[in-house]
Parts: structure tokens; sequence; C-alpha cells
């Protein structure tokens, strides 16, 4: 099955009233997209093109810097919180089995007062833009909360209450800008990729793209090209909200190859990772116990543990 476009506009951040008719309707698309596929589009969701080429645009900026310009900023110098800042070339491996994955990151994990933002004239806005945007995403996430929980026959606050931290230093919700260089294919590793094969870790991630590239990996087991259609954010269910819905909705592989020989494009996207709030602790929801509870905190340290390697 391909992935399933559906229209969020009922439900859209512009929207300040929905009806009981209207969320039922998107609940029973979400729940297909979510059960069958693991991935949907939404399209009319209030977050536009423009946003979104904004922050990709200023990102960029900031990847071109020379390296020793972005060092500051690396992920794990932040006291409030490890997992924000800058990751290098090949420094990640999401597929374990594979070399460094050939991208660059930028994670913002804590909006915290006391982080420290690059101040360059030429990243004037750098902080805002991205601040805002993740502010828009939560926004987002918060609603696509509630549909879940409807759409399971759930209390609607279920999902919703596990995440009322969004934001802070007590959740690990990631607003990631990836950024793709041109690629000599003849030059990588054997085996080196773009992205490695993967899933995500938490609840679901919302997934802009500059364009196309990402591929998931089918009932099959082979994977298949993504479309990027422009104004519409692709949602996928991640392993944490599997583990919590006793396996209902599916939470699916994929990755990004090397671009074809004599393409020198460079790729973007932005990933905004959601997770639960830290201390929660995730059971299931259907109370069948099929995995022992765990909190969102324990589940992602182990996760980290696999990509980053142990040490
Ligand atoms: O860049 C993309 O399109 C996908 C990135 C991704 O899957 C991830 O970072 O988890
Ligand atoms: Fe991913």
């Amino acid at each position: 099955m391909s992935i399933p476009v559906v229209d969020f506009g009922a439900y859209s951040l512009d929207e300040t009233d929905v009806s009981d008719k209207q969320l039922s309707k998107l609940s029973n698309e979400l729940k297909t997209a979510f059960t069958e596929v693991g991935f949907v589009f939404l399209e009319n969701t209030g977050i536009t093109e423009e946003e979104v080429d904004h922050v990709m645009d200023i990102c960029k900026k900031f990847f071109l810097q020379p390296e020793e310009l972005k060092q500051p900023f690396s992920r794990k110098s932040f006291a409030n919180n490890p997992n924000h800042g800058w990751v290098s070339l090949e420094t990640e491996r999401l597929n374990p089995r594979r070399p460094g994955d050939l991208k660059e990151a930028f994670n913002l994990t804590s909006l915290h007062p006391d982080i420290k933002w690059p101040s360059s004239d030429a990243l004037k806005g750098f902080k805002e833009i991205q601040t805002s945007f993740f502010m828009r995403c939560k926004e987002l996430s918060l609603r696509v909360l509630r549909v879940m929980a409807l759409s399971l026959g759930l209390d609607p606050e279920v999902f919703l209450s596990a995440h009322s931290f969004i934001g802070t230093d007590k959740n690990d919700t990631t607003l990631r800008s990836l950024y793709y260089p041109p690629v000599e294919s003849d030059k990588a590793k054997e085996d080196q990729v773009r992205c490695g094969e993967h899933s995500d870790y938490g609840s679901f991630t919302l997934l802009f793209q500059s364009c196309e590239g990402l591929q998931v990996c089918r009932r099959s087991g082979e994977f298949s090209g993504v479309p990027a259609i422009p104004g519409t954010v692709l949602i996928n269910i991640a392993d944490l909200m599997q583990r919590w819905t006793s396996d209902q909705f599916v939470s699916v592989r994929h990755r990004v190859l090397l671009p074809p020989v004599g393409d020198s494009g460079t790729r973007q996207s932005l990933a905004f990772f959601v997770h639960p709030d830290n201390d929660v602790l995730i059971t299931c929801c259907d109370g069948s116990n099929k995995y022992p509870p765990i909190t969102a905190a324990d589940y992602l340290i182990e996760r980290f543990n696999d990509s980053y390697g142990q040490n």
C-alpha cells in the first residue's frame, strides 16, 4: 500500500474549532495509515512551505560554515541537554553495520535560556527561526496525539498528557535539521549511505523534505522511494509508540541512500522527533502487558547507545 495523503484542514493550526464528526473522520483515516502503513502525508496542517523553506535556508547557512565555527555547538557540549547541538559528518550510524552516515545535523532539543546560540551576522535569526518552528511543530504534534488516541478508542488525553513538557529539559523532543552535502559516490566508503536503515525511537516524527531521497521498507522487505509532496508533512510512527500501542501502530524502517552517480545535489530535511516526557512510564495502552513498562528516558538511552556506540 502506498503512503496515504490525509487532509488535516479541519484540525489545522489555523482552526480553533473542530467538530466531533470531523475528528472522527480524521481519526479513522489516520488509524488506517498508522496500522497498515506506519506513514501518512498530512496536507493543510497550517505549516506552510514558506515556513519550511525559511528554516532550511538558515540551517544551510549554519552547515556551510567552516568546521571551527560549528565545533563550539557540538552535541554533548551543552550542560542542559546532552542531545542538543551539532552532529558532524559520519559521526552517527543509524544502521550500525554501515560506515558513518554522510549527513550533518543540528538538534534543537533544549530551549533553556542558558543555551548558547551562534551570534554571527550571517546567522542572524537562527535561534528565533528555529525556536518558532519548534513551537509550530509542537502544536501540530499535540493535535496529532489527540487524534491518535481517538483512533484507538482511548481517552483523548491519554497520549497528550504524557507529552506535557515538550520544549523543556524534562522531555527529549527534538527539531533536527539535516543537511546531506554533495557526494562523489566513487569516493564514499563501501556500503556508506546518507542515512542508514533505522526506525525512529520515540512517539512519532514529523518530516519535511526538500526533495526525494527517502525510502521506506515495504512488507515485502524491499525499500521503495517516497515522493516529496510540497506543503505536506510526512508523519511516521516511531518504536516507542508501536510498543505503547501493543503493535497496533507500526514503526517502519526507512533510509536515505547516496544520490545516483553524477548527481551532485544536496538534500535537506527537518525532522521533529516527538518523545514522551522523560519520567513517563510507558505501559501498553490496551492493558495487555505485551511489553514490560519502561520510562521514556530509559528507552531512549538504550537506543542512543546503539546508534552512537556504547562509549
Ligand atoms: O532525511 C530524511 O528524509 C530522513 C531522516 C531520518 O529518517 C531520521 O533522521 O530519522
Ligand atoms: Fe528516521
